[in-house]
């Protein structure tokens, strides 16, 4: 949880602090200390950076094989193109003498006519393949990063708890990755386009060092190919080493982010207008900006600016040479006007790849980190999904005698424990309400139950069976459960209801009419008739002919799911404080409807209010992990326990408003 004052700190300092504290999670030390020398500081990590560069471009192939082999053939043509150009140029130049010396319509006038129209068509093909070239590397892009999109999707529901969900690194990672997936900006299939891309760019530079080495001098070739491959890979090495601190400010653009869409959601719009809360807001959000572009310009500055002006110099000395060389040999006549032009043309070429390459280089160091966000996701989902032990077991049916916690403990990651040694039985078919103070552990026991979480020690069984024998996911659509915070979807009423029983929405008849049935029971037909669009419209007001719901009507639609699941064949039915949200008198007419509803249906109602409790076969009081009570709402009344206590107390404050309002 970030407070306010735990990112007042300013300074350097504090910042680097900071951003060491959350880099570890990614697998790799990531030092953006300045303690190190500039050299050893853009040589730290090369090799993983090596690695994560050859990982990608095993990706190249998920693009599809056709399409990869027509994108490299057109890279191959656009990488020869220009030297083409090169060479026809110096031609061009070589023939003017002779053209103009044999007037128009000599032999050397037609030859010059041949070679400017070459010329031409060679520039004519160098357009037209610009714009092939980026179509083809847009589709690479795209369909990598659909690829790359289900592995996070499938990454993310690996496994069935939602404890990894809860992991801060993960959702740091989560954001970062489905952040650059959504803007296609800096994404790993833009990396990959930008790796496919370099094929011309290389291509270009080993030519033109070939044609200076056959045109005038092989050391001048050599020179032109060291000059350029000096300014390419220093600037890589620059570019890749500073990129690695965006792997460190992960949580300070997750901050950032969070807080500039806090400034523009509607549900958040009133409590910081009643608050005045905008210039604390306005505030936090340009100090956790620049938290994350700071230590980039930093960087950015120290690993890459510096250093360049090395790699330039190197470079400039050995074009000085090369160019100083060709004009001494066309001086001498050596070389003729059209080799000293060549040379010089094809020195510029060869130039192209130093320094930056638009379509290349920003993407592939970027993508690579979001590439590895994704890598880091799949790795923690699947130790926990690997952590989880399921059978193959099918639950269908089940309960029919019992479920049963047996000496169930459980503690939340780095928290106290929560259930302490429980037992509990719950006999098929009964209605068991569960009650107890905030923060006892009631919710906990159902996640327990519906395997969201999986219990630090003891067991849970279904009819005298570990529940660790049934496939988890089959045991999850057995149970029907509404949490208190459960979902609010912005789809139509049909699809809110329909979800219970996913499986029922494809035949629309018959779901228009069970979905109907449940809303119908929940006590929920009359308003969403009133709707503009009836069931078909959008619980959400951000939609056309949609609408947003009181917290009483969300919740009936909710439960109206949950019905439907039971209807769908869910076994276990799950409420969660389940009309907190419904006023007294609804509250009480949805109870005396429900249990007639779920006859026969094992069910856990969990609430704090008397009202409902007392209507249930049994009820157990949770307290300090642990059952503290059990019986029936008249037993526990006649113990004159914990129970007893808290029912009087709600009880005395109900008489006592309504003593109040007759006074
Ligand atoms: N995801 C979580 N991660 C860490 N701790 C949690 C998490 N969820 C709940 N807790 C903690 O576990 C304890 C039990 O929470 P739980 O929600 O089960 O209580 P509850 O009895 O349902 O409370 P309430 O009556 O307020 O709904 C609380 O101390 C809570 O802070």
């Amino acid at each position: 949880m970030w407070t306010i004052s735990h990112y007042r700190s300013r300074g350097r300092s504090a910042t680097v602090e900071r951003l060491n504290r959350f880099h570890g999670g990614w697998g790799m030390s990531v030092d953006v200390s300045a303690d190190r020398s500039v050299w050893s500081e853009l040589f730290h990590g090369w090799a993983d950076r090596r690695d994560g560069r050859l990982r990608l471009l095993r990706l190249v192939p998920r693009a599809g094989g056709p399409l990869v082999t027509l994108s490299v053939a057109i890279q191959v043509v656009a990488g020869t193109l220009p030297l083409a150009f090169v060479l026809s140029t110096a031609a061009v130049v070589a023939g003017v003498p002779d053209a103009v010396a044999g007037g128009l319509g000599s032999a050397a006038w037609i030859h010059l006519r041949g070679l400017l129209a070459l010329t031409a068509a060679v520039f004519f093909g160098i357009q037209l393949l610009l714009p092939v070239q980026e179509l083809l590397g847009n589709l690479i892009h795209r369909r990598v990063d659909d690829q790359i999109r289900d592995r996070l999707m499938a990454a993310s529901y690996a496994g069935s708890g939602v404890a990894v969900m809860e992991n801060a690194e993960l959702l740091d990672h989560a954001s970062d990755a489905t952040h650059r997936l959504r803007t296609q900006m800096w994404s790993p299939g833009a990396a990959v386009a930008g790796q496919v891309a370099l094929v011309s760019r290389y291509l270009q530079t080993v030519l033109a060092a070939v044609v200076t080495s056959v045109a005038f001098a092989w050391w001048a070739g050599a020179a032109l190919l060291v000059s350029a491959l000096t300014i390419r890979f220093g600037y890589r090495l620059g570019l890749s080493a500073f990129t690695q601190v965006f792997r460190t400010t992960v949580r300070a653009r997750r901050r950032s982010d969070y807080f500039r869409t806090l400034m523009l959601q509607p549900a958040a719009a009133k409590e910081l207008r009643v608050f005045a809360l905008l210039p604390w807001l306005k505030r936090e959000y340009t100090e956790a900006a620049m938290d994350n572009v700071k230590p980039v310009w930093r960087a950015r500055r120290r690993l890459f600016y510096g250093p360049y002006v090395l790699y330039v110099l190197v470079a400039f000395v050995l074009l000085i040479a090369v160019l100083t060389g060709a004009a001494r040999a066309a001086s001498a006549g050596l070389i003729g006007i059209g080799g000293f032009m060549l040379v010089a043309q094809a020195t510029s070429t060869a130039m192209r790849i130093g320094g930056f390459i638009a379509e290349s280089d920003v993407q592939t160091e970027q993508g690579l980190n979001g590439y590895r966000a994704v890598e880091y996701i799949e790795r923690i989902t699947a130790d926990a999904a690997a952590a989880v032990t399921e059978g193959d077991d099918d639950p269908a049916g089940l309960p029919t005698s019992e479920i049963r916690f047996e000496g169930v403990s459980f503690a939340y990651p780095g928290g106290p424990p929560v259930l302490d040694g429980l037992d509990l039985k719950i006999p098929a078919g009964q209605s068991l309400a569960i009650v107890g103070l905030n923060g006892t552990g009631k919710t906990t026991l159902v996640k327990l139950l519906a395997r969201l979480y999986e219990p630090t020690t003891g067991r849970l069984t279904v009819d005298g069976r570990d529940l660790r024998a049934f496939r988890a996911a089959a045991w999850q659509r057995r149970v029907a459960a509404i949490f208190q915070d459960f979902a609010h979807f912005e789809l139509p009423v049909r699809d809110n209801v329909g979800f219970g029983a996913i499986e029922m929405l494809d035949d629309l008849e018959r779901a228009d009419k069970v979905i109907a049935s449940a809303l119908d029971k929940v006590g929920a037909s009359d308003f969403v008739e009133g709707l503009p669009r009836g069931a078909g419209t959008p619980l959400s007001r951000q939609y056309t002919d949609g609408t947003d719901l009181s917290g009483g009507q969300w919740q009936r639609i909710a439960i109206a799911r949950a019905l439907l699941a039971v209807e769908g064949g869910a076994g276990l039915l799950v409420f969660d404080e389940p009309t907190a949200n419904l006023d007294v008198r609804a509250e009480v007419a949805f109870f005396d409807r429900f249990l007639e509803l779920t006859r026969g249906v094992t069910s856990i109602v969990i609430s704090h209010r008397f009202s409902t409790v007392r209507r249930a076969d049994r009820i157990v009081v949770l307290e300090h992990g642990r059952v503290v009570e059990d019986g029936s709402h008249d037993e526990l009344l006649a113990r004159d326990g914990r129970y007893a206590e808290l029912f009087h107390l709600q009880a005395a404050r109900f008489t006592g408003e309504e003593d109040n309002d007759r006074g």
